[in-house]
């Protein structure tokens, strides 16, 4: 025991020794059955994270080993050394891939509830606000996503898609008709449908290219989003106070600032279509479009509600963008790369609809070719191969693995629609794959390229019809000439996060 005397002011070291060891008996006693608590209730400490690449301790994998470009199919390549789950981290953030469809459906679909969550650091919020996160496909999964999520599906469910579809066959009959002319700027052409049909479905605004300001303006909103799902990329955002690092600073700064742009186009991107259709409102007393439609049937008081619907307006045509452009320049790869394939679907139409006719979507039940070349589209290119990345709120443990709270999740959609035991010739493009005898197709719900889960694309149907459509009336009335180059069909597609054509070199013909 410690004792001091006043009278001799000594202390007595037998005590303080004695102390000093019950003390540090008594911390090692703590520290051991905090952990031992730890161990028998925490999943961390009984259950190993899934298997992958190592990196340094907090830093994780480093930079370099990250893979940036066609970053699905090195998954595919690690999945042969770690399995259908692979793990890594970096800067303390958890990343999961997943390679198997039924671990996706087990972990996505089953586990919904838990894993529906989209990532956001302190930095998202600091340097994006409010906007970014208004968008349906970052805000937090919670009864905001909820409400949001609800509007969406009222106005763009199966059932509601007949109030597109007179936009839609217009659209589409003049992208047809512009074919032959669109040498040299099909791309172009294609982003231009993909955008004014959604212009036109959601504001009434008939926008005449896609490089006017407004679509342009979404097209830069959707380039940051194309880097932001790259597994792994957005690690540095968990790099404590990296918020606090000035703009100037080199990397972490230059990174911030280009948030803080993504930030100003996100505003832009939706208040300029807004303005747009708040002032054809005002002047045009004929005005009808589904935004004008949602405002009269709003309390104008209700400022919340009235913000949902302009924020509806935006993401959606945001997320139409890139993926319908995608897949339809996909399409033309393809009939560039099959032609016998393209000429089994003319066939079809010429014997359905008799030569000359434009397909219409009541047609679409009795082609059962045309259905499966889209089919194949979606599973033999999905526009994001590893879809929209899904954060999980709480600890999982799966198959023996444990899944940390916070983890961001991958589905890999090109493994599974490329797992070779599922379909044979993964690679080629074989329409036939998806006919049955019964001459049923599974249901549209099975597409695995719109995602999973309760966070699944919510425009699948808008997107459906749309490209259905596109591949039904351009087949009916042009031929699409072989590419130049011919051979691999990986040469022709680009390296980030969308899998889109760079170009498209091929020559339109009308049929005769
Ligand atoms: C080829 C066409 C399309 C493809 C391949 C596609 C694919 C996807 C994927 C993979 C996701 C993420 C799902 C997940 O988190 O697991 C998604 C989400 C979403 N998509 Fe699509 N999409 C397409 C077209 C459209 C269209 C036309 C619209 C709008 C009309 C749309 C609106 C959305 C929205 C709002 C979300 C976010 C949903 C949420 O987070 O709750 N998409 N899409």
């Amino acid at each position: 025991m410690l004792s001091f005397s006043k009278t001799n002011a000594r202390f007595s070291f037998d005590g303080l020794s004695q102390t000093i060891s019950n003390s540090v008996l008594l911390l090692a006693g703590l520290v051991l059955s905090s952990i031992l608590i730890r161990f028998l209730r925490g999943t961390r400490y009984r259950y190993p994270y899934p298997p992958g690449p190592k990196g340094f301790w907090y830093l994780g994998l480093p930079n370099s080993k990250v893979p940036m470009k066609k970053f699905w199919l090195t998954y595919i390549e690690w999945g042969k050394k770690y399995g259908d789950l692979i793990h890594f981290s970096r800067f303390g953030k958890h990343y999961l891939v997943i390679n198997s469809l039924q671990a996706a459906r087990d972990i996505l679909d089953k586990q919904a509830r838990v894993t529906s969550d989209r990532a956001h650091t302190r930095i998202d919020e600091m340097v994006l606000g409010d906007n970014m996160l208004k968008t349906l496909g970052s805000v937090s999964y919670g009864d905001k996503w909820r409400k949001v999520r609800k509007l969406f599906h009222q106005n763009l469910r199966a059932e509601s898609m007949t109030q597109f579809r007179p936009i839609q066959t217009q659209q589409v009959q003049s992208f047809v008709g512009g074919l032959v002319l669109s040498q040299g700027t099909l791309k172009d052409h294609i982003a231009t449908l993909s955008q004014k049909v959604m212009f036109l479905s959601l504001y009434g605004l008939d926008i005449s290219s896609n490089k006017e300001e407004m679509p342009a303006r979404n097209r830069e909103f959707v380039e940051f989003f194309d880097n932001g799902i790259i597994p792994g990329w957005d690690g540095w955002k968990s790099i404590p106070f990296i918020h606090l690092l000035p703009s100037w600073f080199p990397w972490g700064g230059r990174l911030i600032a280009a948030l803080h742009a993504q930030g100003e186009i996100t505003g832009e991107g939706a208040s300029k279509p807004w303005d747009a259709v708040q002032e054809k409102i005002k002047s045009d007393g004929n005005h009808t479009s589904l935004i004008a439609k949602l405002l009269s049937e709003t309390d104008p008081d209700n400022d919340e509600e009235i913000d949902r619907i302009k924020w509806f307006g935006f993401q959606s045509i945001a997320a139409a963008a890139d993926t319908t452009l995608s897949a339809i320049s996909t399409f033309f790869v393809a009939m560039s790369l099959y032609p016998d394939v393209q000429s089994k679907g003319q066939e079809e139409l010429d014997t359905v609809l008799g030569k000359g006719r434009m397909p219409t979507f009541d047609d679409r039940p009795s082609l059962p070719y045309i259905e499966a070349i889209f089919r194949e589209l979606m599973r033999w290119h999905p526009a994001l191969p590893m879809g929209v990345p899904h954060d999980c709120i709480e600890d999982i443990v799966y198959d023996g693995c444990y899944i940390p709270k916070g983890t961001t999740i991958y589905a890999n959609i090109w493994a599974m629609t490329h797992d070779p035991s599922v379909h044979k010739d993964p690679d080629c493009f074989i329409p036939e794959r998806h006919l049955r005898e019964d001459g049923h197709f599974e249901n549209i719900n099975s597409i695995l390229a719109y995602g999973f889960g309760r966070r699944v694309c919510v425009g699948r149907y808008m997107a459906n019809d749309t490209m259905w459509l596109t591949i039904a009336s351009t087949l009916a009335a042009v031929n699409i000439s072989p590419l130049p180059n011919g051979g691999n069909a990986e040469d022709y597609f680009s390296e980030g996060a969308f899998c889109s054509p760079h170009t498209l070199d091929c020559t339109i013909s009308p049929r005769v």
